[in-house]
């Protein structure tokens, strides 16, 4: 099942593209990564799955519905912005309140644990609590509400390791326990190494590579052997990133089959290798790779 669908999607602020021709099919019951160099649009279009900002073009669904296009569609969806908005004047219990107002799927027991476990002073205004509190109040709210899908915008930043640790541990049950689907940005690989089992990548606006981390860490291969030309690879051979030595070449390709050729030798890649590929490789002049589903 899908639980994000895009088709074309764009955002035009002014004369420039944030997001454009934006094609995503993102699996309900897991937890996909939204990585890219600042500004690449990862806030942009959670926002546009949040039905906080408006498509320029083209389409998307999220839970089977138009972002923000009723009560109902508002409920399945959970969204912490970057700067975790809270209300400064309210207290911890009042945010705990408004959400079980707000929130017909809310769940009490899950928020007022975490609030304690947590540490969280109920009897606190919001405007009191530091900026990892503060982001652990906003993503309390967010879990409690029980979406369908959580849409997190670089959740974790704030927060010390610990805390980081636990709030990924407390995501990860509530995607075991309730079939929650996650999309959240970060530059954390490691983070994203712990708990992503998809991948959007996004580089200069465009979607740049987008798949399971399983099945894209199986397709990409390191290629190190005597200096050539990369135009004389065989056509399956997407080449990803190339750099040459006086005598060496070593380059990343993506390859469904297995690389013949013995004069390479050929490595794995883990995560951080394969995202700092693309994140410094955007592939201006040629059209983009094909998306790996
Ligand atoms: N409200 C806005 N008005 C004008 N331009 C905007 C607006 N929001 C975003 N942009 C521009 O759109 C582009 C994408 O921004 P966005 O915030 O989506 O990037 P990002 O990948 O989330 O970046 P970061 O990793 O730094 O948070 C940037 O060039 C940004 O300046």
């Amino acid at each position: 099942m899908t639980v994000l669908r895009a088709r074309g999607l764009g955002k035009k602020y002014r004369r420039r593209w944030a997001l454009t021709g934006c094609d995503l099919d993102l699996p309900a019951g897991h937890v996909t990564g939204l990585v890219g160099p600042n500004g690449a649009g990862k806030s942009t279009l959670l926002g546009l799955a949040a039905g906080m900002v408006e498509p320029s073009s083209g389409t998307i669904e999220v839970c089977g519905d138009v972002p923000g296009s009723g009560p109902a569609q508002l409920a399945k969806v959970g969204f912490v912005a970057q700067h975790t908005p809270v209300y400064a004047n309210l207290t911890v219990a009042e945010h705990l309140r408004l959400g079980a107002h707000l929130n017909p799927g809310w769940d009490d027991a899950l928020a007022r644990d975490r609030i304690a476990r947590i540490g969280l002073d109920p009897a606190l205004p919001a405007g009191k609590l530091s900026g990892g509190q503060r982001a652990q109040l906003a993503l309390t709210l967010g879990i409690a509400k029980r979406p369908e899908l959580l849409l997190l915008d670089e959740p974790v930043a704030s927060l010390d390791p610990v805390a980081r640790r636990e709030f990924l541990r407390d995501l990860m049950e509530s995607v075991a326990e309730h079939g929650l689907s996650v999309v959240m940005s970060s530059h954390l690989i490691g983070d994203l190494e712990r708990v992503c089992d998809h991948l959007v990548v996004l580089v200069d606006a465009r979607v740049r590579i987008t798949g399971e981390v399983e099945h894209l860490l199986a397709t990409h291969r390191r290629l190190t052997g005597p200096r050539r030309d990369v135009d004389t690879l065989p056509a399956d051979q997407h080449v990803v990133s190339v750099s040459h030595t006086d005598r060496q070449t070593t380059v990343l390709v993506r390859t469904e089959a297995p690389v013949l050729d013995p004069s390479w030798d050929v490595g794995e890649l883990d995560l951080e290798d394969l995202l700092l590929a693309y994140m410094s490789n955007p592939g201006t002049g040629r059209p983009p790779l094909e998306v790996v589903r």
